[in-house]
């Protein structure tokens, strides 16, 4: 089984219930995609963006607890983002890890959560701009797949996007061959780790747009993208998504 096809938006920390009408312009143009269609809303839209996607886009959580409930006030359990229409949630994105100096071992942790609630998890590797400038990209990968990546991921219930710091919102994407090494790489260290490991999508993230997209879905083991500011608008993912189905 080749793995799914995924175009991933992180809405991170934008949107209000009037942005809503972007799922409605995406359900119009793409009404059957050649590839699934996810979005994360922030936490406040995950109701009413799952009531918006009628079962055709999935709809996921950008973060949760790795415990089930309690007293952790201001976050959000697996199962809660569950109970709000989510089957997916992003895991260890950069801006957790640098804002919240979550580690590989917690996102590990969360990931176990999400998948006994039931969520795919869609966690997220990346070097900074001096790590790679110090050639130390592949070992950074390796040891946060090592370390986040928990053992009981499989190809049904993970999803790894491999986003450089770097690239993230500032326009600049590292080269096609440079995106191959690493997608190489990953598949090679979970194809070692996990029998499903060859199927298991994997999808790049950074300054995705509409113009670089085609190219960067060309890259082999790319399955798709996690894409930030060009997920807010139909008019951009929409292509991004166009792209993805014809890849
Ligand atoms: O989660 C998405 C990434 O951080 C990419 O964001 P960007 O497409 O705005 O660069």
């Amino acid at each position: 089984m080749a793995p799914r096809k995924l175009a991933a938006g992180n809405w991170k920390m934008n949107g209000t219930l009037a942005s809503l009408a972007e799922i409605g312009r995406l359900l119009a143009d793409h009404p059957a995609p050649g590839c699934d269609v996810l979005i994360c809303p922030p936490a406040t839209l995950l109701h009413a963006m799952a009531a918006s996607a009628q079962g055709k886009i999935a709809i996921g959580g950008q973060d949760c607890h790795a415990k089930t409930a309690g007293a952790h006030t201001g976050d959000i359990a697996a199962a809660q983002l569950r109970d709000a229409g989510a089957s997916h949630v992003i895991l260890g994105h950069s801006e957790r890890r640098t804002d919240h100096a979550e580690t590989d071992a917690q996102v590990a942790a969360k990931s176990v959560a999400a998948h006994e609630a039931g969520l795919v998890a869609v966690i997220c590797v990346g070097e900074t701009e001096a790590q790679r400038d110090a050639g130390q990209t592949l070992d950074v990968i390796s040891a946060q797949l090592a370390g986040s990546v928990p053992d009981g991921a499989t190809a049904a219930n993970t999803v790894i996007a491999y986003e450089p710091v770097w690239a993230i919102g500032t326009g600049r994407t590292p080269t096609s061959d440079q995106i191959a090494e690493v997608h190489a790489l990953m598949r090679e260290r979970l194809s070692a780790r996990f029998a499903d490991g060859a199927d298991m999508a994997l999808l790049y993230g950074g300054s995705v747009k509409p113009g670089n997209a085609a190219e960067i879905f060309a890259i082999p083991h790319v399955n798709g993208a996690l894409v930030g500011g060009a997920s807010l608008k139909a008019e951009d993912f929409g292509p991004i998504i166009a792209a993805l189905s014809a890849a």
